[in-house]
């Protein structure tokens, strides 16, 4: 069976093997006796008893690629304009290397153990507030990602409508604050009512055919497309290139360096962040073992790190120093290739927003009534609240590069880096592997370097949003 969409609204065990309201029930089941440690070879090997992974190999690369692809495909082309080609391209390299490491640790961490999911982790290293931990940054990353999904629709949606206009008037329906509002209302709310995901978990399949509509429009696009050289979007502080000593807007740089460089490595990390689905998966495999997750994770990992750089050169190569955070926005909006491709990314980022919801609600639901039944007033209330809340954040952000930058800075690291380290370090038993043992000291390296990363970006983040507002006076 396939995977339905989960933490970062990407896959999930199906809603009938974990109940909504279900953190613990989760815990009953993975930290229970279905999990029985087997001592072959000398090795201790722990079997899921209960549960027979039913998906193929394929099918798993399926569902993990869909789970890595999300809106940060769009932030590419940006985040290149900033780096430069060669830095971009070795930047994007190391994160796809780093982020397949953070799978070994947690492949390795969820074997020791027999734990499914990735809040469980944190509950065997730290107890409740190690649950808490992981289930906060968690439902703080998938906020992020619902926002950068909206965020698309806000952007998107009045360039369609007007694309099918006459004329360019400044009507009220093309106003993507009040357009969030009315799908938010009359399409979003009501699948996010529904009590089980059902046949939206099963969108991922449409998700994926749509970018990869959109990757070919991108290629096609470089050909058929003039580097605009007088664009509406001013870059307020000057770039300072190192490579070339011009300053075109309509030139490839090998190497540049300017504020907007510190949205680089949050926006690369946010586009692979994909952790909290991994072991979810891993439960669903057929003949699971670790060495052929691992597998199936790097042959992911590949692929979207092929997607991630073919988007980011293409979408380069034809706005290049033009190129706004989101890419899409470039495209002409009386283009009818782009105006369908801009429809289908978004009818997928729209139908992602609720499958996002559902693990928050469920997040949301064990930390503040863990042991209450279903109830339709808090099912409602939460998912009320949980959009009204990006509702404002989307209204009020100006830009989606904020929301890569911020989640990217933060969530990101935390995710990939920080936690799945420090889940190792204390999972994996002291006689099995020494603190000073080559695998203990590299696992804390990667962790000191996640922490690095988050300061790092979080610092120039802070520091580009005060002197990017001082000379624009806002965006
Ligand atoms: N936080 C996420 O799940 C982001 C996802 N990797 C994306 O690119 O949209």
């Amino acid at each position: 069976m396939e995977l339905q969409k989960t933490s970062n609204g990407h896959h999930d065990l199906s809603p009938d093997r974990i109940p909504e309201n279900g953190f613990d029930a989760l815990e009953n089941i993975t930290e229970g006796d279905t999990f029985l440690p087997n001592k072959s070879n000398g090795k201790i090997e722990t079997q899921f008893t209960d549960f027979v992974g039913k998906t193929s190999f394929g099918m798993s690369i399926f569902n993990l690629s869909n789970a890595i692809l999300g809106s940060g495909i769009l932030g590419l082309a940006y985040a290149m304009a900033n780096t430069g080609i060669i830095l971009f391209v070795l930047l994007l390299t190391s994160m796809a290397i780093l982020s397949a490491y953070s799978i070994h640790l947690l492949l390795k961490s969820a074997g020791v153990v027999g734990i499914r999911a990735y809040e469980q982790l944190g509950n065997r290293a730290f107890g409740r507030p190690g649950k808490i931990l992981a289930a906060s940054i968690i439902t703080l990353n998938n906020i992020g990602a619902m926002s950068s999904y909206l965020f698309i629709v806000k952007i998107e949606l009045p360039h369609i409508i007007q694309g099918l206009l006459p004329d360019n008037s400044d009507y009220w329906f093309v106003d993507g604050r009040y357009l969030i509002i009315i799908i938010s209302v009359l399409v979003i709310l009501p699948l996010a009512l529904m009590k089980r995901l059902g046949y939206l978990g099963y969108t991922s399949g449409f998700s994926l055919s749509c970018m990869v509509f959109f990757l070919i429009s991108v290629i096609y696009k470089k050909f058929v497309t003039e580097c605009p050289e007088e664009h509406s979007y001013n870059k307020t502080v000057p770039t300072e290139s190192i490579y070339n000593s011009t300053d075109g807007m309509c030139e490839a740089k090998l190497i540049t360096i300017n504020p907007q460089t510190a949205f680089t490595i949050p926006i690369i990390a946010f586009a692979f962040v994909c952790h909290p689905e991994v072991l979810p998966i891993y439960t669903e495999l057929k003949n699971p073992s670790k060495k052929r997750m691992q597998k199936v994770a790097n042959i992911s990992i590949l692929t979207m790190f092929v997607m991630y750089l073919v988007t980011a050169i293409f979408g380069y190569l034809t706005f290049y120093g033009n190129v706004k955070s989101e890419l899409l926005e470039m495209y002409s909006k009386k283009d009818t290739l782009m105006l369908c491709v801009r429809l289908a990314v978004l009818i997928a980022v729209t139908l992602t927003v609720p499958v996002v919801l559902f693990p928050i609600r469920r997040a949301v639901l064990q930390l503040l009534f863990p042991d209450k039944p279903f109830h339709w007033v808090r099912h409602i209330s939460i998912a009320v609240c949980l959009l009204f809340l990006v509702n404002l954040l989307v209204i009020f952000v100006p830009n989606i590069r904020d929301i890569f930058g911020f989640i990217g800075a933060t969530s990101a690291p935390s995710l990939i880096f920080i936690l799945p380290g420090i889940f190792y370090i204390c999972i994996v038993p002291e006689e099995q592997e020494p603190l000073k043992s080559r695998p203990k000291i590299q696992a804390i390296a990667f962790v000191t370097l996640g922490f690095i990363f988050m300061i790092m970006s979080i610092t120039f983040i802070i520091i580009e949003w005060v002197t990017g507002k001082k000379t624009s006076g806002g965006h």
